[in-house]
């Protein structure tokens, strides 16, 4: 704290306090709160939605900005089930990146559960990222989903441009002309997250648009995601890896149980994989077990380094007719 200096008297002082340098103390204030401005200190956090076409790369972004494997990718469209929470933690703020399925007119009832999640998430967060692939045109499917972003009046809404590694320039500049047409957009981002570009970009970006406010989780959080989900999801990639039949949309993975080997330092994994048909399950298991085996030993790679440890793993792969359309093995498979 700055007192008056030995030549002043101190009523004069009070009138027209300086710093130590002699610098008027208001102006001071001003700038010191300009610096901290400058420096990031003016913290912000909040939720961000990335939606979009299935296989515009979400997932793959929120990977990227999130620095760690949190959500499913795969080449396959409508991979990504759960709404799953990734965390950006930056010097100017906390981005929370809430990871919802394309949007997509429902045809199942499990499209239709989606939907509901993807209503539910929307309604709820700060801001909302519609992601636009540069390699393709913007189309019917696009222009269906930024219509129902009206519906969603409390989250700025900004265009992400995706996966500008994949198209020319002239491309991307186009891509950003029919993007900017459909709204008002509060930014236009394009990036690459397979190609690394612009995405520190787009989180000081989105960042600068969230409101002011403490980390909403501890620092050193990237996903709050439940264990067992992360590992369930693991498995299912693994799997949808080995895959070319349309496998995705029947295919769940839950885990039963899992226990800590007391007598030596191995995790156990006991999951069940739901596929809708004994033809589906006939491709899982393969010719003499060979593809499930190899299934097992993919996923326990992924899955040791995320426990720590060594891990027994059970797969148990079971055929559920019609999964897709009943509500009560739907509850069951925790959609
Ligand atoms: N070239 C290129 N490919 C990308 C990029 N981002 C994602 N991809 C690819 O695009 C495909 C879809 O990516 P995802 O991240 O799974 O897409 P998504 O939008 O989450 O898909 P859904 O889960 O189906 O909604 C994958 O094959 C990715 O490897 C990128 O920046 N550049």
């Amino acid at each position: 704290m700055s007192r008056p200096p030995k030549s002043r008297k101190a009523h004069e002082w009070a009138k027209n306090p300086v710093d130590d340098s002699g610098v008027p103390i208001e102006d001071a204030g001003t700038r010191a709160a300009a610096r901290n401005r400058a420096k990031g200190d003016v913290f912000r956090s909040g939720f961000v939605s990335l939606v979009g076409r299935p296989n515009v790369g979400k997932s793959t972004l929120t990977n990227a900005l999130v620095g760690q494997k949190v959500a499913i990718t795969s080449s396959k469209p409508q991979t990504t089930r759960h709404t799953i929470r990734g965390i950006s933690n930056r010097p100017a703020g906390q981005l929370i990146l809430v990871d919802t399925p394309g949007i997509h007119r429902p045809r199942t009832l499990l499209g239709e559960r989606l939907n509901a999640l993807v209503q539910a998430t929307l309604g709820d967060v700060d801001i909302i990222g519609m992601c636009f692939p540069a390699d393709e045109p913007v189309g019917p499917g696009d222009r269906f989903i930024n219509e129902q972003l009206d519906r969603f009046p409390r989250a700025i809404k900004v265009a992400i441009v995706t996966k500008t590694d994949a198209a020319n320039k002239k491309h991307v500049e186009e891509r950003l002309l029919e993007v900017q047409d459909l709204r008002n957009w509060a930014s236009i981002i394009p990036v690459s997250a397979a190609g690394d570009d612009q995405l520190d970009l787009l989180a000081d970006q989105l960042i600068k648009l969230l409101p002011t406010g403490p980390a909403l989780y501890p620092e050193e959080t990237t996903s709050d995601e439940a264990l067992d989900k992360h590992i369930s999801e693991l498995i299912r990639e693994t799997i949808l890896e080995g895959v070319h039949e349309e496998l995705p949309h029947s295919l769940a993975v839950t885990l039963d149980d899992m226990i800590q080997r007391e007598d030596k330092d191995i995790l156990e994994i006991y999951a069940n994989v739901f596929v809708e048909r004994d033809s589906q399950k006939a491709i899982i298991i393969g010719k003499g077990g060979e593809r499930l085996r190899d299934i097992g030993q993919r996923s326990r790679a992924a899955i040791e380094p995320i426990v720590g440890q060594k891990v027994f793993l059970s797969i148990r792969v079971k055929v559920a007719k019609d999964w897709q359309r009943d509500p009560k093995l739907l509850q069951r498979l925790g959609f």
